[in-house]
């Protein structure tokens, strides 16, 4: 099972922030406070015109890992890459961009919510995966029992995940980090609240 380094960049923080981002002017101020408050690896969705351009002028902070979320497709995945991210998240997985991802090498996270979708990440290759919606595709109990047959496969849940209940899935042996949004909260940017709630998440790691 090949991980193109996704497992490493697992390991490199509890908590990947999942950042929307609407002003490119935000993005060095938002990265340079995660990364003091202790997150390095930040997940820009490509949901905004800001995003790629945020990748761009993220991955010049020193110490950030700045990879692309929200992927949903190889022209997505292309448009990726072109900005020099380090890894892509997609929320779900498909033929197309699996095939796609898996050739160009970029350490990939795909989403998956139930057992087929594992099974067909593993038959590419996969062995690292982002549960999601976490939160309502069963929650804890559900990931402990997808966790079951597949020994030795990683898990980044995310969605609906905060930090009073992020400990709890921490905690989980196949859990190496979590998403969530809640370290960048939506409004104008402010870096000394993302600081805090950085470390606050950075903390975390059980
Ligand atoms: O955009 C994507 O690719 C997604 O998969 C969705 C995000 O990961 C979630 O929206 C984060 O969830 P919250 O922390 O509950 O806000």
């Amino acid at each position: 099972m090949s991980d193109s380094g996704i497992e490493q960049i697992m390991t490199l923080a509890p908590v990947i922030p999942v950042i929307v981002i609407d002003r490119v002017e935000d993005a060095v101020p938002m990265a340079e406070a995660l990364v003091a408050g202790g997150l390095r690896v930040l997940e820009v969705t490509l949901r905004t015109p800001a995003a790629l351009d945020a990748i761009r002028a993220m991955k010049r902070v020193p110490g950030a890992v700045v990879g692309a979320g929200t992927v949903l497709n190889p022209r997505m995945l292309k448009d990726a890459l072109d900005a020099g991210s380090e890894f892509i998240v997609s929320p779900g997985l498909t033929d197309s961009l699996g095939e796609a991802a898996v050739a160009s090498g970029i350490p990939f996270l795909p989403g998956v919510a139930n057992a087929s979708n594992v099974m067909m990440g593993l038959d590419m290759g996969l062995g690292s995966f982002k549960f999601f919606p976490a939160a309502t595709s069963g929650g804890i109990p559900a990931l402990k029992a997808l966790a079951g047959p597949f020994g030795g496969v990683n898990f980044c849940p995310t969605g609906g995940i905060s930090a009073a209940t992020a400990p709890e899935w921490l905690a989980l042996e196949p859990v190496r980090c979590v998403g969530g949004s809640w370290v960048v909260p939506a409004g104008p940017l402010d870096p000394v609240r993302i600081e805090a709630l950085a470390k606050e998440a950075a903390a975390l790691r059980t």
